[in-house]
């Protein structure tokens, strides 16, 4: 009988969810029902790695539809009710790709786990709405199944636990969500041999401990075959090109454009214009002091590149 072990970073979320199986069961996302395509207005680079969702498949009329909606949000630190998001707005639709750059601290992270339900911090004011539900009235868990998946600056380790043994576990729980019987291993391995080479993953990493010894770089393709795993509708990536050469920055890359599909969307967290080169993003938000300050295209990242903040910056 083989033991399947492959590897996989993994958000805090779902680390404790592993750890009580019977909640696993929300590190899955609804299936896509329908596919619908986004006339695609990316912006062209030469840098650009191949992107299935800029290349705009046809949608058969349909208009796009609005897949997060958050309008006046704020926020505080639950322990100090410090204020840290003070009037966040922003509207995501299906196939959209969008990156929030902003200073060191202006509260880009905050308002990513503040999406997920991050238990430190407290909404004080304004909405969420994912697929048309209040985001807000749901438990972690349950933003989970409906489709939001984080990757977090810092994927935490697992010792103990095999990567395979991991995403078996958490694919099985979003089977039987849907009804469907569990893989077994072998026909998990199956399922994930495809993902493994989009994320350029060695099949021997899956015999490792979640995250254990793993260099950054290798954290951060775990939480790309993570996310390819659980197909997230919505997935927001935290800086996933910090600490990563350029190889694996262009692969990291290459496999977020790989999971991107006219229905799904990124929301990505990042400092570096390299990245927005590879992920060509539909919309670059500027954060500053807890509001998005500045909405516009790859030219601002440009601006900030030579310029600094200032350039951008409301104050
Ligand atoms: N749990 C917390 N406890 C105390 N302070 C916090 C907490 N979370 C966020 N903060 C503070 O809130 C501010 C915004 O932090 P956040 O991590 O959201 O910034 P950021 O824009 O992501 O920064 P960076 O670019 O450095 O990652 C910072 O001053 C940070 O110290």
């Amino acid at each position: 009988m083989a033991v399947l072990n492959y590897s996989s970073p993994s958000p805090p979320s779902l680390i404790s969810s592993f750890k009580n199986s019977t909640s696993i069961s929300h590190l899955f996302t609804v299936p896509a029902t329908r596919r619908r395509s986004f006339p695609s207005f990316r912006i062209k680079s030469s840098l650009a790695v191949e992107s299935p969702a800029a290349s705009g498949t046809s949608n058969g009329g349909e208009s796009p539809k609005i897949l997060l909606q958050v309008k006046d949000l704020t926020a505080v630190i639950a322990q100090t009710e410090q204020p840290i998001l003070k009037g966040v707005n922003l509207c995501i639709y299906e196939g959209e790709v969008h990156a929030v750059m902003g200073k060191n601290g202006s509260g880009k992270s905050t308002f990513a786990k503040v999406l997920v339900g991050h238990k430190d911090y407290e909404v004080t004011g304004g909405s969420i709405v994912f697929k048309g539900e209040n985001l807000l009235d749901m438990e972690p868990e349950d933003r989970s199944i409906a489709g939001l998946f984080m990757s977090f600056q810092s994927p935490v380790e697992i010792p103990g636990v095999s990567n395979i043994d991991f995403l078996l576990m958490a694919y099985n729980a979003r089977r039987r969500k849907l009804g469907l019987p569990e893989y077994s291993p072998i026909e998990f391995y199956a399922y994930i041999m495809p993902k493994l080479e989009v994320v350029n993953i060695k099949p021997d990493f899956l015999n490792r401990n979640v995250n254990e010894g793993f260099s950054g770089g290798e954290k951060k393709r775990n939480e790309i075959l993570q996310l390819a795993v659980l197909g997230a509708e919505l997935s927001i990536l935290d800086e996933i090109d910090s600490g990563l050469d350029v190889d694996a920055l262009r692969d990291v890359s290459k496999a977020v454009n790989g999971l991107l599909t006219p229905r799904k969307s990124v929301l990505m967290i990042t400092h570096y214009l390299r990245l927005l080169e590879y992920i060509q993003p539909n919309y670059i938000h500027i954060m500053e002091d807890g509001k998005i300050i500045k909405t516009g295209d790859i030219s601002i990242a440009k601006l900030l590149e030579k310029e600094g903040y200032k350039a951008v910056s409301a104050t």
